[in-house]
């Protein structure tokens, strides 16, 4: 992530640099006004007409440069932002399948938004306003070197003050900011669950549970906001109060200049426009810098929920599946848990072959789709794919190769064409002739705009018999060579199940592997081979 930070140096710097103009040439202006004052004071009024106009014309090259301050400002937050947001998604979905469906996802939306909110306010727009701050520091501590230059004394012993505080303050700070992002998560995961468990809370009367769960979590994520406020309060209490104690002194300073006549009133007034200057900034880095100090723990805590645990080299390449998949004395038991799911799988799957899969519940089924499909990696033994280990296999390459039918079904808030070709290019008739083959045709000849109908929120407006014929479409039309598919007819009725698997067995160029607890006495015999999945008990597993 700090990568992306200094890709989005240059626009950083563009910023500053207008700012670096914009606070220079303002205090060039005000030096030459009060110059111009101390001159008129003394009557020479021909000097004041000769330096009128170059004063004119810099404070109208002010205006376009304030405009171009604000502008530059908004295109470096908007640059860096988009920056962090797409190199957060690219790496979320660089995540492994199996990894990312192990955690909770809630975690990935309360980053997206709490910690991206608040990296947002503490560590982009707080790099630039430190360094804006500083710039209008230095403007107004160059005015004050204009009338006596022991001032820049003044000012660095400020500064200083103000980093050690923020350095040292920063520690509790940190602890607190990284332990507010925890409860966003917990916070965050509730909300999900609440709201998709909606009908369950209604039907069952939870109402009072939901509300009092909420509250608790609500409360403890604004205490340790009011414990944020309050450390930062005391920060910027003490800031002030040296600060305020400084400049006190350098008033003394100016007064006794003032009274034994060292300084002119052009002088006095240059050097309290200084101060002005020096005043504004200093309160805002006192506010930003500690929080600055604060955003690497927040991206350390990002980062880590990105890293993927199991990290194993692929290095072959596969770009068709021409032979067969073999099961070497394949087993396998989760890693959070000892129990062995599965053991001495030896079994050997020929392309374009079909293959049945059941079993008992709980045998395994499920877990021998995942070792296939290369979400999980098996424990013991080898999955060869045309000899290759797949485990070696790149995970783009074989993900290419495979389609997959599940009963859980995805689609997008788009149209039943893009649902279908998932926006890869493929001809009119090839669309048609999958539409068909999974039994959609009616159901779309019925649809007002065909193809072109949009399907909201996850198929709401469509039956889940469609929403299964919509994905069974996306997989015939993919023209994957291996089609994996788990308990996908399940929400159809008999006859269409039917009728559909009978269209898939007798599709040539794939191969089949099809998890089921239905099995009809028609199709069975369209299946090369009948897997019954038993789990590590005896008989462990026959193929
Ligand atoms: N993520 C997991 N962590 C630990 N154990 C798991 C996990 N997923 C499944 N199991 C266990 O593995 C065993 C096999 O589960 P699997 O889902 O593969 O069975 P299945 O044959 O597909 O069952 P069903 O027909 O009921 O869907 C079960 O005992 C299950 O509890």
């Amino acid at each position: 992530m700090l990568k992306k930070l200094i890709k989005a140096l240059p626009y950083l710097l563009l910023a500053l640099t207008i700012s670096l103009l914009l606070a220079g040439l303002d205090a060039l202006v005000t030096r030459k006004m009060l110059s111009m004052l101390d001159l008129a004071l003394k009557g020479n009024v021909a000097a004041v007409k000769a330096q009128t106009l170059s004063l004119l014309g810099g404070a109208i090259i002010l205006v376009p440069l304030g405009v171009a301050e604000a502008m530059t400002g908004n295109l470096y937050r908007k640059k860096v932002n988009l920056y962090i947001k797409n190199y957060y998604v690219e790496k979320v979905f660089g995540k492994n399948i199996r990894e990312f469906q192990k955690e909770n996802n809630s975690r990935y939306l309360s980053s997206m938004t709490n910690d991206f909110n608040t990296l947002e306010t503490n560590l982009i727009m707080g790099i630039y306003t430190v360094g804006k701050g500083v710039i209008s520091f230095l403007a107004g501590m160059w005015l004050l070197s204009t009338v006596d230059y022991r001032m820049i004394l003044f000012a660095v012993i400020i500064i200083a003050v103000n980093l050690l505080i923020s350095i040292v303050t920063s520690k509790p700070l940190k602890r607190n900011y990284k332990e507010r992002s925890d409860l966003f998560d917990g916070y965050t995961s509730y909300i999900k669950e609440v709201l998709s468990a909606f009908h369950i809370v209604k039907n069952y009367n939870l109402h009072e549970k939901v509300t009092e769960d909420y509250y608790q979590k609500s409360d403890e994520i604004q205490n340790k906001g009011f414990v944020i406020d309050r450390l930062i309060s005391f920060v910027n209490a003490s800031q002030n109060f040296i600060m305020n104690g400084s400049f006190y002194g350098i008033l003394c300073g100016i007064g006794y200049m003032a009274v034994t006549g060292r300084i002119t009133a052009g002088g006095l007034i240059v050097i309290m426009e200084g101060i002005n200057r020096m005043t504004f900034p200093i309160f805002e880095l006192a506010e930003n810098l500690p929080k600055l100090f604060t955003a690497g723990d927040l991206i350390n805590k990002i980062e880590d929920s990105l890293k993927n645990k199991v990290t194993c080299e692929e290095t072959v390449e596969l770009k068709d599946f021409t032979e067969k998949i073999q099961l070497k004395e394949v087993g396998f038991h989760y890693e959070e848990d000892d129990r062995q799911i599965l053991k001495d799988i030896n079994l050997t799957l020929k392309k374009n072959g079909k293959y049945l899969v059941v079993g008992p519940s709980g045998g395994g089924k499920s877990t021998l789709l995942r070792l296939l499909r290369k979400y999980v990696n098996p424990t013991e033994g080898a999955i060869l794919i045309d000899g290759h280990n797949l485990m070696d296999v790149k995970k783009e390459d074989y993900f290419g190769l495979i389609a997959n039918i599940e009963q859980q079904v995805f689609l997008f808030e788009d149209t039943v064409r893009n649902n279908i070709t998932l926006y890869k290019e493929y001809k009119e008739e090839e669309i048609q002739k999958a539409v068909k083959d999974a039994g959609l045709w009616e159901f779309v000849r019925g649809l007002p705009k065909g193809l072109d109908t949009v399907i909201y929120d996850n198929g709401r407006n469509i039956s889940g018999g469609e929403r299964s014929r919509v994905v069974i479409a996306r997989a015939l039309l993919s023209k994957a060579r291996i089609l994996f598919m788990d308990e996908a007819f399940a929400s159809l009725d008999m006859e269409r199940a039917r009728e559909i698997e009978k269209t898939i067995l007798g599709l040539e160029d794939i191969t089949v592997i099809n998890v089921s607890h239905v099995i009809f006495k028609d199709t069975k015999d369209f299946y090369d081979k009948v897997i019954t999945v038993k789990g590590s008990t005896s008989p462990l597993f026959n193929g």
